[in-house]
C-alpha cells in the first residue's frame, strides 16, 4: 500500500531548526527498527523542562486494511503516516489524554474540528448556532453550552472565528473563554484577525495564567477538509510546542513567526497578495471575453506559464460560467484586505493595487455578494452590477 509521507512538507522553523534535526536523529535510532516512512518524526527535542503544559507524548495505533501494524510511541514523538487519522491521542505522562476545545464552526471550523475527532482527540465544541455542533457531536465531540465551559473542560482550546470583533467577544465577553482559563491551559486563536485583536486577546488569555498562540491558517474548506492547512503561528512558544500534534494533524506546515502579532500580519499580506490576484484575474477573464477570446482557453494559457496558480486553475472554470461556490466568503476576503491596509497605513508602506482591489470587494458586497465565494468579486467588474 503506497504511503504518503506528510512528515516531508514539514517546516519545524526559527530557534527549533538545528535542534529539531539532532532529535529526529535521536528518535530515528530510538525506532530504528521500523521501516523509514513510519518513523516518527520529532515535535519538539527542545521541549522546555519547566514548561507550564502536562508533558505529553504521542502514542499511535495503526490499523490499516491488513490489521497488522501497531505501533506505541512515547516521548515526544509523533508518527507521520496516512493511517495516523485512525487512531491517534496525545497523552499526558499520567495517562490522560490532552482534552481540545474547539468553538467556532463555520466552513473552516466544523473540518478542522471534525479532522481531530476523526483522528481519535478529545474534542469539546461550541459554536453561537447550536445545530451547527450536531454533525461533530454525532461524530463523538462534547458539547458545551458556552466558551467558557469549553475552556473550563479542556487543557488546550482552537478558536476559528469569522472576524475581529467577534474574536473578541468570544474570548472576552460574557461567558468567554476567558472565564475558563487558567494556568496550564492554552488559547490557540487560528481566525484571521489584526495583530491588534490578537494582542488584546493574548493580554486577556495570560492575564488569567494561560498560555496564547495565534495560529491563523492559510489555505480555504478543501485544504481544511483534507488536513492541509498552513498554520502561521505566534505567541507562546512552549505552547507552539505542545499543539503541534494537533497542527499537524489539522494541516501540512506550520511557521512559527514569533512575538504575537506576526502570524496575523503574515496571513493578511499573503491574503492582500491573494485578494489583489484575484481582482487582476477577474478583470482578465472579462476583458478576454470582450475582445472575442474565450477566457476557457485563458485559464488554461494561464496555467501553462509562470503565472499559474493552484487559485486561478481551480477558480477559473467556475468563475467563466458565473459560479460561485463559496470556500471563502467574500466579506472575509474584504475584511482581510481592509486589515491589511491598515497594516500597511500603521508603517507608512505604499499598497496601490491592494487598495484598488479592496474597493472592489466593496463594490461586490454591497450587491449582495458577500456571502459569495471571494471569486464573485468578478461580478463587480460586470456593468449590470455596476450601474
Ligand atoms: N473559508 C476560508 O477559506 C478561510 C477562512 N479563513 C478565516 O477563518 C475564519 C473563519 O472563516 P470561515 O469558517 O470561512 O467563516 P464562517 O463565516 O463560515 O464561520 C464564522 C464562524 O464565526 C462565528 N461567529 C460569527 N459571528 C459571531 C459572533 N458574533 N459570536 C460568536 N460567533 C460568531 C460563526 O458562528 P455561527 O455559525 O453562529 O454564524 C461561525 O462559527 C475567518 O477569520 C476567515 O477569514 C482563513 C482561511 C481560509
Ligand atoms: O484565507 C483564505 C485562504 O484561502 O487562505
Amino acid at each position: 500500500m503506497p504511503l504518503l509521507l506528510k512528515a516531508s512538507n514539514r517546516h519545524l522553523l526559527s530557534s527549533s531548526s538545528s535542534s529539531s534535526i539532532a532529535s529526529m536523529a535521536t528518535c530515528s535510532s530510538f525506532c530504528a527498527q521500523l521501516p523509514i516512512p513510519f518513523r516518527p518524526v520529532p515535535i519538539s527535542s527542545s521541549f522546555p523542562t519547566n514548561q507550564p503544559f502536562k508533558p505529553f507524548s504521542a502514542q499511535a495505533s495503526i490499523s490499516p486494511a491488513s490489521d497488522e501494524l501497531f505501533f506505541m510511541y512515547k516521548k515526544k514523538c509523533l508518527l507521520y503516516s496516512p493511517y495516523l487519522t485512525k487512531t491517534f491521542s496525545v497523552f499526558a505522562d499520567d495517562g490522560s489524554p490532552i482534552t481540545v476545545g474547539f468553538l467556532g464552526l463555520g466552513i473552516m471550523g466544523s473540518p478542522m474540528a471534525l479532522n481531530l475527532i476523526k483522528s481519535g482527540c478529545d474534542v469539546t465544541v461550541w459554536n453561537r448556532t447550536k445545530s451547527k455542533c450536531d454533525p461533530l457531536i454525532s461524530m463523538g465531540a462534547k458539547y458545551k453550552s458556552s466558551p467558557e465551559e469549553v475552556t473550563a473542560a479542556c487543557d488546550v482550546t482552537f478558536a476559528m472565528l469569522a472576524d475581529p470583533e467577534c474574536a473578541v467577544e468570544v474570548a472576552c465577553g460574557n461567558h468567554g473563554a476567558v472565564s475558563g482559563m487558567g494556568p496550564g491551559k492554552g488559547y490557540v486563536d487560528v481566525s484571521t484577525v489584526d495583530g491588534g485583536t490578537s494582542k488584546l486577546i493574548s493580554g486577556h488569555i495570560k492575564a488569567s495564567g494561560a498560555s496564547f498562540l495565534e495560529a491563523p491558517v492559510s489555505g480555504s474548506k478543501k485544504p481544511a477538509e483534507d488536513g492541509q492547512l498552513i498554520f502561521l503561528t505566534a505567541g507562546d512558544k512552549s505552547l507552539y510546542e505542545t499543539v503541534s500534534p494537533f497542527l499537524d494533524i489539522m494541516g501540512k506546515s506550520r511557521f512559527y513567526l514569533g512575538e504575537v502579532g506576526n502570524g496575523a500580519a503574515m496571513k493578511l499580506i499573503v491574503n492582500m497578495i491573494m485578494g489583489s490576484m484575484m481582482a487582476t484575474f477577474s478583470e482578465g477573464l472579462l476583458l478576454s471575453e470582450k475582445v472575442g477570446l474565450d477566457p476557457s482557453v485563458l485559464v488554461e494559457v494561464v496555467s501553462k506559464g509562470a503565472i499559474s496558480a493552484p487559485m486561478y486553475a481551480l477558480k477559473g472554470p467556475s468563475m467563466v460560467k458565473s459560479l460561485y461556490p463559496t470556500a471563502f466568503p467574500l466579506k472575509h476576503q474584504q475584511k482581510d484586505m481592509r486589515l491589511a491596509l491598515g497594516l500597511a497605513e500603521s508603517v507608512s508602506q505604499p499598497t496601490p493595487i491592494s487598495a484598488a482591489a479592496n474597493e472592489l470587494y466593496k463594490v461586490a458586497k454591497s450587491h449582495g455578494l458577500s456571502d459569495s465565494d471571494f471569486s464573485a468579486v468578478i461580478e463587480a467588474l460586470k456593468g449590470k452590477v455596476q450601474s
